[in-house]
C-alpha cells in the first residue's frame, strides 16, 4: 500500500511511522519534522552486509555513503552495523570522528578535497582516499612525505557508462566532472605516476556510475571494466590491486510505478561479473566495496509538515501552502523529484484531489510537488512527504533564514531526538 514498508495506518486513521502515529510524533516535536525509521535503516544495512558477505565470501565491504544522511547518530548506526563509512568533506569527517567512527573504515572521496581537508584525514589516520584528479594525487604525496608517511590511495575511474537516470545525477560518462577517464588515457597516466611516487600505495579503484538507477544491466557493464582496467595494470606492472570499489546508487521506490530491484540481485549479478572477469584476467578476486547511501537511508525517512493556506486558482490549480520547502527538500526544485504523499491524519481516506504543494520560500520554484494525489486537506492537517530519508536533512538550508527541521528516530515503538532544531539563535552563531 505505501511505497516503504516503514507506514502503515493505525485505528484513528493516521499515518505511522515505524509503528508511532505521525500526528502525534508531529504535535510532540512540532513540524516541519523528519522522523527515521532506525530499525528500517539497521534491516537495510544488515541486507547489504549480508549480501556482501555471501558473494564474495566475507571479503568485502559495504560502506554507508554518508552525503545521503549525515548526523552523529546514523554513523553510530553504520558503525554498530559493521559497515565501513564513505565521507566527502571536512564536515562529513568531523561528523564521522565525533561519532567515534572507526577511521580504517572510512573512505574519503570528492573531486575538490582542499589541502586543508586532506590534512584533516591523513592526522586523522582515515583509511582510504580516493583520489579524482592528477593534482590532488601531487598533493597526498607530498602531503604524505611531508609527514613521513605512506597513505593507501584508490582512484576514482569513469568507466564510460551512461546510466539512465537524471542529468544531474549521472557521474560514469566520459563528460563528468568526477574521476579519471579510460578512454583518453588519463586514468593510465595516473596509474603511471602513482607507481612512481613516494608517500603513495596505490591499493585500488573506484567507480560510482550515478544515483536512483533501477537497472543492473550498467553495474554489471562497470564492473567489468573496473576489472578489465586491472588487468591492463597487472600486465603493465605485475602489479595486483586489492581493493574495487564500485559505488552505490541503487534506486528506491518513490513512486508506485518506481520498481528497483532487489539489492540481493544486484550483488549476486555483479559478482557472477567479477569472478567470470577475474578468471579471463588471471586476477584474484579483488576485496569489494560499495557505497549505498539513498537505498539505506531513503526509505525510512517520512518528513511531516503543517497545512497553512489552501489556495484554490479556478481553472489553474490549487495550492497546498505547507510550513517547510524547499529548505527542508529541495529535490523537486532541482530534480524534479517525485513523491509520494498523503494526509497523516486521513491517512485511510481515497486521495480525492490533485494538489500543487508549496513551501514558504520567496521563490515560485519553492514546490515539494505538483499535480500530486491527496486526500482532502485544509488549514492545520498534517501532511507526510514519503521516502525523504536521503537527501533531504542532507541537502537542506537556511535560505529565508529558515531554521532547520529536527530529525527524530523511531524505533521498537519509542521515538528519541537526534537533530536538535534549529533556533533562530543557531541561525545568528556566526553574524558578527
Ligand atoms: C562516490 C559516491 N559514492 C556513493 C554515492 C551514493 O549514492 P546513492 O545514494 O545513490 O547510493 C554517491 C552519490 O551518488 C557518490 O558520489
Ligand atoms: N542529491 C542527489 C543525488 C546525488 C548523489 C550524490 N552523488 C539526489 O537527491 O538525488
Amino acid at each position: 500500500m505505501f511505497v516503504s514498508k516503514s507506514l502503515d495506518v493505525n485505528n484513528l486513521g493516521h499515518l505511522t511511522v515505524g509503528g508511532l502515529d505521525a500526528v502525534a510524533l508531529a504535535e510532540r516535536y512540532g513540524t516541519p519534522l523528519y522522523v527515521m525509521d532506525e530499525d528500517l535503516i539497521r534491516e537495510n544495512c544488515r541486507a547489504f552486509k549480508q549480501s556482501i558477505d555471501r558473494y564474495y565470501d566475507g571479503r568485502g565491504l559495504c560502506t554507508y555513503a554518508s552525503k545521503a544522511f549525515c548526523c552523529k547518530a546514523v554513523c553510530r548506526i553504520a558503525q554498530e552495523e559493521g559497515l565501513g563509512l564513505d565521507v566527502v568533506s571536512s564536515g562529513e569527517l568531523y561528523t564521522a570522528l565525533q561519532a567515534g567512527f572507526p577511521m580504517e573504515r572510512v573512505y574519503f572521496h570528492g573531486n575538490n578535497k582542499t589541502p586543508a581537508e586532506l590534512t584533516m584525514a591523513l592526522e586523522s589516520g582515515v583509511g582510504q582516499i580516493v583520489v579524482d584528479n592528477l593534482e590532488e594525487l601531487q598533493l597526498i604525496g607530498s602531503l604524505s612525505r611531508a609527514a613521513g608517511r605512506e597513505t593507501d590511495i584508490l582512484f576514482r575511474i569513469k568507466p564510460g557508462i551512461d546510466a539512465h537516470t537524471h542529468d544531474f545525477i549521472r557521474t560514469g560518462q566520459i563528460d563528468s566532472k568526477f574521476g579519471l577517464a579510460l578512454e583518453n588515457g588519463e586514468a593510465m597516466e595516473a596509474v603511471d605516476e602513482a607507481m612512481a611516487m613516494k608517500g603513495v600505495r596505490l591499493k585500488g579503484l573506484h567507480c560510482h556510475i550515478g544515483s536512483q538507477i533501477f537497472d543492473i544491466a550498467p553495474f554489471e557493464l562497470a564492473a567489468e571494466v573496473m576489472i578489465r582496467f586491472m588487468g591492463e595494470i597487472q600486465r603493465r606492472y605485475g602489479k595486483t590491486l586489492e581493493i574495487l570499489d564500485l559505488g552505490g546508487g541503487f534506486g528506491i521506490k518513490y513512486v508506485d510505478s518506481d520498481n528497483p530491484s532487489s539489492y540481493d540481485e544486484y550483488m549476486q549479478r555483479v559478482s557472477k561479473v567479477i569472478h567470470r572477469c577475474c578468471g579471463e584476467e588471471g586476477l584474484p578476486i579483488p576485496y569489494v566495496v560499495i557505497e549505498p547511501g539513498r537505498s539505506i537511508v531513503g526509505p525510512a525517512g517520512t518528513t511531516l509538515y503543517t497545512v497553512g493556506s489552501v489556495k484554490e486558482i479556478k481553472n489553474v490549480r490549487t495550492y497546498v501552502a505547507i510550513d517547510g520547502g524547499m529548505t527542508d527538500n529541495p529535490r523537486y526544485a532541482l530534480y524534479q523529484a517525485a513523491y509520494d504523499l498523503l494526509v497523516a491524519n486521513r491517512a485511510a481516506e481515497p486521495k480525492t484531489q490533485t494538489v500543487t504543494v508549496a513551501g514558504k520560500c520567496c521563490e515560485s520554484g519553492d514546490l515539494i510537488q505538483e499535480n500530486a494525489r491527496i486526500q482532502e486537506v485544509g488549514p492545520g492537517d498534517i501532511l507526510a512527504v514519503l521516502a525523504t530519508g536521503a537527501y533531504n536533512y542532507s541537502m537542506a538550508s537556511n535560505y529565508n533564514r529558515i531554521p532547520r527541521p529536527p530529525v527524530v528516530m523511531v524505533s521498537q515503538g519509542e521515538s528519541r531526538l537526534v537533530v536538535r532544531r534549529e533556533s533562530l539563535e543557531d541561525l545568528l552563531r556566526n553574524d558578527l
